[in-house]
This record gives structure tokens, C-alpha cells and sequence, in this order.
């Protein structure tokens, strides 16, 4: 068998279609860049559109083979293997990982890789475990009948992934897309194509039949995303990205009338009331702001904070800013890199505007100096702006870096108002030691997550998605089977 390539000093990235690695057909490849030092550390085979109709055509014909004749207790045996097999590589997906995103050692270990075999083991359980609907009817006649749903597969999923959180969000659509039954044909994104690849191993490692788990790799227009998405023979559609990519996928998708489930972008607000804990609640900003460089859809660009503390705030969140230090330093790191030179010039770009259009740089601004082998990495400094309007572009769009801009605020409702008044409706965080309060105003949070005094705090079992602009539906535990499945209700007369 041919192997993955993902180890970061080789550098083949290929596709994985039916159960084997594969060049793309038409010679086509594009190089794989380090984002901490800022140099080619592989190539990449872009999968032809030739390439892609193969893989579609795997999943389909997986469906009918050995792998759609299952039990769910065979599948869900294969699916906690999988996280097994996960678990044991650690390293091998942690130096992929490490590899494509050049993000810290230690954020990679504590949360992507971990993720990666959680998501399969939690839907193997959620899978097992799930009871159907039944309803006794009384039908006009005064007999008696009995109405219950039975799941099935939706059929091919296309996962379609970005690249902050590489195998932490493929596996997030991957684990139940397949514990439900489904096969599936991931895009992983061009910039971070070596755990999805390197998972094909792991699926052969355990016995996966063939054409069950599919990996393409390109671009998105005119290359693999939009040829995958395009296809026929894909019964549903999984994105986790940009609002608008997921606007063009929505178009494909309405080619005969697919299922789609989105995760979008994000400005996501924190609240911090008068009487938070003030440690507490730097603690878990400076979390929520700099974790992976702010490259989190769950990250907050926004915090209003209630105007007693504001200075107070602004003195302590400045100080943990600058604890986060830009670079890679052996296995610790403070601040990884941006994930390359186009994004970096993104989030500069909006550090240009803050100030232009009025903004305090409280701390960081621009690109630190950084020498070695991460000089031309690329970094970013942490940065935080106050004297920011709520009109101005960098409080209205996502950013997607490692920044905020902090608004002081008097009253409860004219801070929920500030709060919600975006296109955007994925998350948001209240920072109160007032119970009720806590209790109110994330109620009143029109996002589809909402954290009182945590952020990020995850139980895979919970309902995850946003609103407006931020995404349709949601997946995590029993929703996820919501899309993963068609429902068959079957009523009988007795
Ligand atoms: N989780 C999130 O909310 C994320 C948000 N972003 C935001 O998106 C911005 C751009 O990042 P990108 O990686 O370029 O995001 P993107 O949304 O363009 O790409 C995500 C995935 O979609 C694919 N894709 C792009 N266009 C497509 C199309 N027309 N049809 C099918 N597939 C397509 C890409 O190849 C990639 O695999 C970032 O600066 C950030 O603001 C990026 C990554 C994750
Ligand atoms: O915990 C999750 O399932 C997701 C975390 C992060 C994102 O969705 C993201 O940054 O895109």
C-alpha cells in the first residue's frame, strides 16, 4: 500500500479514494506550506475532477457493499476503533497537525488531537444508544395503531473543512456521518491536507471496507470543493468555513435539492458585568481572544464591559496580552502563527483600518520581530483597541485573528442590544457572579451557543451551530442524527 506521506519531513500529500492512496490524474499539485517558518514542506496531489466523480462513485458503491449490511453494533465496533487507532498514532497526527497549521505543540495535543478520537468514540456511543419515536394512534375506526420512525443513512456526505482546527472539525462531521451509517468524501482544506489523509491509514489500519472514508484535495472554485459539492451523486453537504463559501455551496446544493448543514463565521461578543470575577473573566477572554491566534469561529472580536470596571479591565486583559508571546519556542509556544502570508495580510489589513478609523492600540498593532526560523513565520502581535464604535468595520466583521476591540457599557439592555446587533449568531459569553443575570441575558443572546463565566467549554452530546450568517442547523450528539439520517416513519394498524 502506498502510504499517507504525512510525516512532516516527507513530502507526498495524496488523495485517499477507495480504500488507497492516489496521485491526482492530471499531474496536478500545489506545495504545502509551514506557517511558522513560512517554507515548503511538501506537495499536495489536487484531485481532477475525474478524481473527485471516483471517489463520489466509491462512497455510493461502499454503501451497497459490506459496509451498508452492518449492524449498528458492527459499525459502531469499527467507528471506537478508529478512535483507538487515533489515540495510538497521537504523535503521528500531532506532527501532521503541527506540520500544516505550525500552531503550539501543546494546543494541538490538548485539544485538536484528543477531539479527533473523541468525536468518533462519542457518536459510536450517541449512535448505540439512541431510542426511536413511537406513538400509539387512535385512528377514526376506534382500532388501535402503532406509528415509530426507523433511521437510515442519508447516503454520500461531502465534508467539506477548513483549516484552523484540521481534524478536530472533520472528525467532528466524519464520526457521526459514519456512525450513522453514511460513506463520506472529505475536502480537507489546502492549506492543512495531512490529517485527513493520514486518517485513511487508520480507517485501513482497522478494517474500514473500501470507499467508506474518501479524501480529495484542492482548492475550492474550479478545483476539488466545487466538483465534490457539484456532484450528483452527493446526497448531503457538512461545511464548516466562510459565510460566503457557504453561499456558493448553497447553489450547488439546490442541484437537486440537497441537505446542507453549515457552520459560518462568527463576532462573537463576551458581556462582562461589574460584578464578575475579574481574574475569572481575563482568564477566560484572553482565552477566548488569543487561543490558535484567534483563528476560532467561536472566538470573541467583541467584549462590552460594564463601564465601574472598564479601566480595570482593560489594564488586566492588556497584561495577559502581552503574556501571549508571538513565536514557537521548542515544544512551547505562546502564540502560534497566522495559517499564511494571504490571511496574515488579512488581519494586517484590519489592524490598519481600527486605527484609521479612530482606535487606541492598547497593546500590539502589528508584526513582532522574531528571529530564527519562525522570522518569516507568520505572526501576528496580539492586539487589543478601545475608542472603537459599534459602526466600525473591525466591531462588524469577522477577523478571524488574534485582536478585540473593548466597549464600556451602562445598562443591561442596551448592552444586549449592542450584543446582537451583527449578521452573525454563533456564540457569546456573560461574565456575571449574578446567577439570574447570567441566567437572563444569555437567553437573550440571539446566538445559537451562549457560556456564562466559561468559553469553549464542550460536551459533544450538546446542540452546536449559529444563526443568521453563522450557519444552519445544528450538529453535536442526537442533533447531529437529525442530519446524518433520513427518518421513515411507519405507522401500522392493529
Ligand atoms: N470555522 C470558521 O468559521 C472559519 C472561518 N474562516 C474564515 O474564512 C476566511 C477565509 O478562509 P478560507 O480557508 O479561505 O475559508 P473558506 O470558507 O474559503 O474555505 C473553507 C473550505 O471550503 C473550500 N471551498 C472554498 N470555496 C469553495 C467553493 N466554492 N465550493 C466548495 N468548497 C469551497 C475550501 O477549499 C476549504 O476547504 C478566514 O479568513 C476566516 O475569516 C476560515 C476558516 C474557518
Ligand atoms: O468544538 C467544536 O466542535 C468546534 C470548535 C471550533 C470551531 O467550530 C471553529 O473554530 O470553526
Amino acid at each position: 500500500m502506498v502510504s499517507a506521506s504525512c510525516s512532516p519531513v516527507t513530502e507526498t500529500i495524496l488523495n485517499f479514494i477507495d480504500g488507497s492512496y492516489r496521485k491526482g490524474s492530471e499531474g496536478k499539485s500545489f506545495p504545502n506550506v509551514n506557517p511558522a517558518t513560512g517554507t515548503e514542506i511538501g506537495v499536495v496531489h489536487e484531485a481532477s475532477q475525474a478524481d473527485v466523480a471516483d471517489a463520489v462513485a466509491a462512497a455510493k458503491a461502499a454503501l451497497a457493499g459490506p459496509w451498508g449490511k452492518m449492524t449498528t453494533a458492527e459499525r459502531v465496533k469499527l467507528i471506537a476503533a478508529v478512535a483507538t487507532e487515533i489515540e495510538r498514532r497521537a504523535d503521528d497526527f500531532l506532527a501532521a497537525e503541527v506540520a500544516d497549521t505550525g500552531k503550539p505543540r501543546h494546543v494541538a495535543s490538548h485539544i485538536d488531537i484528543p477531539r479527533g478520537a473523541a468525536n468518533f468514540r462519542m457518536f459510536a456511543d450517541v449512535v448505540s444508544t439512541m431510542p426511536g419515536e413511537s406513538f400509539n394512534t387512535s385512528p377514526p375506526d376506534g382500532g388501535q395503531a402503532l406509528n415509530y420512525t426507523v433511521r437510515k443513512p442519508k447516503g454520500v456526505v461531502a465534508v467539506v473543512c477548513p483549516w484552523n482546527f484540521p481534524l478536530l472539525l472533520m472528525t467532528w462531521k466524519v464520526g457521526p456521518a459514519l456512525a450513522c451509517g453514511n460513506t463520506v468524501v472529505v475536502k480537507p482544506s489546502e492549506e492543512t491536507p495531512r490529517t485527513a489523509a493520514l486518517l485513511g491509514e487508520v480507517m485501513n489500519a482497522v478494517g474500514m471496507p473500501k470507499g467508506v472514508y474518501n479524501v480529495v484535495h484542492g482548492f475550492g472554485p474550479g478545483s476539488a470543493g466545487e466538483f465534490l459539492t457539484s456532484n450528483p451523486d452527493v446526497d448531503a453537504i457538512t461545511f464548516t468555513g466562510e459565510t460566503g463559501t457557504g453561499q456558493a455551496i448553497m447553489r450547488k446544493a439546490a442541484i437537486g435539492v440537497r441537505d446542507i448543514s453549515f457552520e459560518l463565521g462568527g463576532k462573537n461578543p463576551a458581556i462582562v458585568f461589574a460584578d464578575a470575577d475579574l481574574a475569572k473573566a481575563v482568564e477566560g477572554l484572553s482565552r477566548s481572544v488569543f487561543l490558535n491566534t484567534g483563528q476560532v469561529c467561536l472566538g470573541t472580536e467583541r467584549v462590552y464591559v460594564e463601564r465601574p470596571i472598564f479601566d480595570a479591565f482593560v489594564a488586566r486583559m492588556a497584561a495577559a496580552a502581552q503574556g501571549f508571546k508571538p513565536g514557537v519556542t521548542g515544544d512551547r509556544a505562546y502564540l502560534g502563527p497566522l495559517i499564511s502570508a494571504e490571511h496574515r495580510e488579512k488581519v494586517l489589513g484590519y489592524y490598519r483600518r481600527a486605527v484609521e478609523d479612530g482606535a487606541t492600540v492598547v497593546t500590539g498593532g502589528g508584526v513582532p520581530e522574531i528571529s530564527g526560523a519562525e522570522a518569516s513565520g507568520f505572526f501576528v502581535e496580539p492586539t487589543l483597541w478601545i475608542d472603537v464604535a459599534h459602526g466600525d468595520t473591525v466591531m462588524r466583521e469577522e477577523i478571524f485573528g488574534p485582536c478585540c476591540g473593548i466597549v464600556p457599557f451602562d445598562s443591561e439592555d442596551e448592552v444586549i442590544a449592542l450584543a446582537n446587533d451583527t449578521v452573525y449568531g454563533l456564540c457569546a459569553s456573560i461574565w456575571t457572579e449574578n446567577l439570574s443575570r447570567g441566567h437572563r441575558v444569555a437567553a437573550a443572546m440571539d446566538v445559537g451557543v451562549c457560556w456564562v463565566n466559561s468559553w469553549f467549554l464542550r460536551d459533544l452530546r450538546t446542540a452546536f451551530g449559529g444563526s443568521g450568517h453563522s450557519g444552519i442547523g445544528r450538529e453535536g450528539g442526537v442533533h447531529s442524527l437529525e442530519f446524518y439520517t433520513e427518518i421513515t416513519n411507519i405507522c401500522v394498524k392493529l
